[in-house]
């Protein structure tokens, strides 16, 4: 495809968008009837896809159209590309722009088309992130950096880092966490290569990885991953905890990679139902990895950030209420709750930390960790919490 034809089905994708389709469907349908897209192609059409996404309502004042075709149009001016270079009509490239659209396209203006956040939203934004909210929305605007967490059970990050570059892969060490490697080449190859396959090395940002090693407990402590999904947290814990550890999701099928990446990894998580859970407690130590808003992991769902409505903010800071609560009582005497989101959003966040020492005496917050959007790392949250 060229590279006008590439931006032609981004529009086409991003309409589809607009009218309600999930990204990934919409993204999906495409690549399935245009058979002629080589996986180049596909790649650098997601890329336009996700890029519009990020930056949706700074696109479109750019473009001059709240439209796929002005998204892409305020995607070239806002990258200091002349749209009139790739928008030819030749080919399967788009229509060259009309009078209209050669004049239209302002910078953005007010607080929600410049920080690319929904109007309801700036303002819980930024009494949230208070004097960092406008470099952090900034940051979310920009493609998220691909992270590795070396198992350090398996080798050493110099090992690591050799055999990803003998697959071609450039990595980078990330100062203060130190088993976080950003991959700088070739991301699309990690699957394949050695070091994944052998289970030296797994996806998982550098936050995640930096709030995971906030947890040291002694050898043989039982540690259940209450929402463990995917495992990514799980996974962290085993590789440098001689723990017992078990996971839960309340959607086992969420689970369903899991044994696969602990057989990798060479470790072990038993998994548990509801009921086994209850049987198996008490634990030292339940991390409750709660469902989110994800606001500090908007650049890589980026349609998350505008699916995200004031009562569905609400309905999740319910449900992350109801998991502490329940999580509470699974835990011994002296053990800890570990409270994580991957938010930037304070009702989701502190308040929800103070409102759970209010409800339950004979608990303490022992600590509480912000991590901000940063080049190497995504928005997350930590707390401790230590039943007296
Ligand atoms: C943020 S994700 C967990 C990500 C995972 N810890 C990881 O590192 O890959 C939140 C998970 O909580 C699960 N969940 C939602 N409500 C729950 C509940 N009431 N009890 C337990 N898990 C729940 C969801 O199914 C989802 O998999």
């Amino acid at each position: 495809m060229t590279p006008g034809a590439r931006i032609q089905a981004a529009i086409e994708i991003l309409d589809a968008i607009t009218d309600e389709t999930a990204a990934e469907r919409a993204l999906t349908g495409w690549a399935r009837r245009s058979r002629f897209a080589g996986s180049k192609d596909r790649a650098a059409v997601r890329d336009h896809v996700f890029q519009a996404l990020r930056c949706w309502r700074s696109y479109a004042c750019l473009g001059g159209a709240d439209t796929g075709r002005g998204r892409m149009i305020g995607a070239l001016r806002a990258d200091d590309t002349d749209p009139a270079l790739l928008f030819t009509g030749v080919g399967h490239a788009p229509a060259p722009l009309s009078a209209v659209e050669l004049t239209s396209g302002t910078p953005a203006v007010t607080d929600a088309d410049r920080l690319d956040l929904q109007p309801w939203l700036v303002e819980r934004f930024q009494g949230s992130l208070g004097d960092d909210a406008e470099r952090a929305a900034m940051a979310l605007r920009a493609r998220a950096p691909v992270m590795l967490r070396v198992n350090l059970r398996k080798g050493s990050v110099d090992q690591a880092m050799q055999s990803l570059a003998a697959d071609e892969i450039a990595t980078a060490p990330i100062d203060g966490i130190n088993t976080a490697l950003q991959v700088i080449d070739n991301h699309r190859k990690v699957l394949s290569s050695a070091a994944f396959q052998n289970g030296l090395v797994e996806f998982q940002d550098s936050s995640s990885q930096k709030a995971m090693q906030t947890i040291v407990l002694p050898a043989g402590a039982r540690i259940l991953d209450y929402c463990a999904g995917g495992g990514g947290k799980a996974l962290a814990l085993a590789a440098r905890l001689d723990a017992t550890i078990y996971a839960h999701d309340a959607d086992p099928s969420r689970m369903k990679d899991l044994p696969a990446r602990a057989s990798r990894a060479g470790a072990q998580i038993r998994i548990l139902d509801e009921d086994a859970v209850a049987r198996a407690a008490p634990y030292d130590m339940v991390l409750c990895d709660v469902p989110c808003s994800g606001s500090g992991t908007w650049r890589r769902a980026p349609d998350a950030k505008w699916r995200l409505s004031e009562a569905s903010l609400g309905a999740l800071v319910d449900v992350q209420s109801v998991i502490l609560d329940t999580a509470r009582s699974l835990i011994a005497p002296g053990g800890t709750l570990v409270y994580a989101t991957c938010s930037v959003l304070q009702e989701e966040n502190e308040q929800q930390i103070e409102e759970f020492v209010r409800r339950h005496s004979g608990w303490s917050a022992v600590s509480v960790a912000r991590l901000p959007i940063s080049a190497v790392g995504d928005g997350f949250f930590v707390a401790h919490l230590l039943r007296e």
